[in-house]
């Protein structure tokens, strides 16, 4: 399948190879972008973990997800990835780009999410529960998800990918793996609460 519409607009990156993609639905149309961020620390360990938020209100509650939110005016994707990772978990750390994901919803025409994700090794600071967050390690095993049962560190439970938001499970072994990569789902969102993907496409980047 080729990369879907507004995946390579802003970039020029002229290679890169498909790890998954599915469904049948059109591309959903839309005529702007809003930045959003997410920023993960893996710790190598051992045992290796991965530090996730329980997210405990506003959009995506109930679900594990890394720290982000809206780039503000006059913020770099960079400095409002910094600032999200200290408000909702309290800490510190040199995070590095890792991908570009986009996100797009039924009865949500106009715009798009665009998610910038980072990833960091280590942090400095003490980890707090945030009014918006808790958060909470879980273990990073280099496996894929997909192909390879987890077998769970005995004192860290695996990735809580039954409680993530369903595209993860496509692109965070590629975050985990150090693979720069892009994609694209399109949901629908016809119970309140509920998002299923309609269609998918995640690839890795070679520059
Ligand atoms: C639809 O699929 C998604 N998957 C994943 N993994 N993450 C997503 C998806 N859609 C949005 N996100 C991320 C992007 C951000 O990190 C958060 C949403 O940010 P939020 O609405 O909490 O933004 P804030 O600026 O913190 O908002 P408030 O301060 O107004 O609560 O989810």
């Amino acid at each position: 399948m080729s990369p879907p519409p507004g995946v390579f607009d802003d970039s020029n990156v002229v290679q890169y190879i498909e790890t998954s993609s599915g469904g049948d639905h059109v591309w959903l149309p839309f005529t702007s972008k809003k930045l959003y961020t997410n920023a993960f620390i893996v710790s190598p360990g051992p045992p290796r973990k991965i530090l996730l938020g329980y997210k405990k209100r506003g959009f995506g509650a109930h679900l594990y997800n890394g720290f982000g939110g809206k780039v503000e005016d006059g913020e770099s994707p960079g400095q409002a990835a910094l600032r999200e990772l200290k408000e909702e978990c309290g800490v510190e750390a040199r995070l590095n780009h890792c991908g570009t994901l986009l996100f797009v919803t039924t009865g949500e025409p106009e715009w798009a999410f665009q998610i910038e994700l980072y990833r960091a090794d280590a942090y400095s600071g003490t980890l707090i529960e945030s009014e918006e967050m808790r958060p909470e390690w879980f273990s990073a095993h280099d496996d894929h998800p997909l192909e390879i049962p987890e077998i769970p560190h005995p004192s860290l439970r695996p990735i809580p990918y039954d409680s993530m938001w369903p595209d993860d499970v496509h692109w965070l072994p590629l975050l985990l793996a150090n693979r720069p990569f892009v994609g694209r789902a399109d949901f629908v969102n016809d119970t309140p609460g509920k998002y299923n993907m309609l269609r998918w496409w995640f690839g890795v980047l070679s520059t």
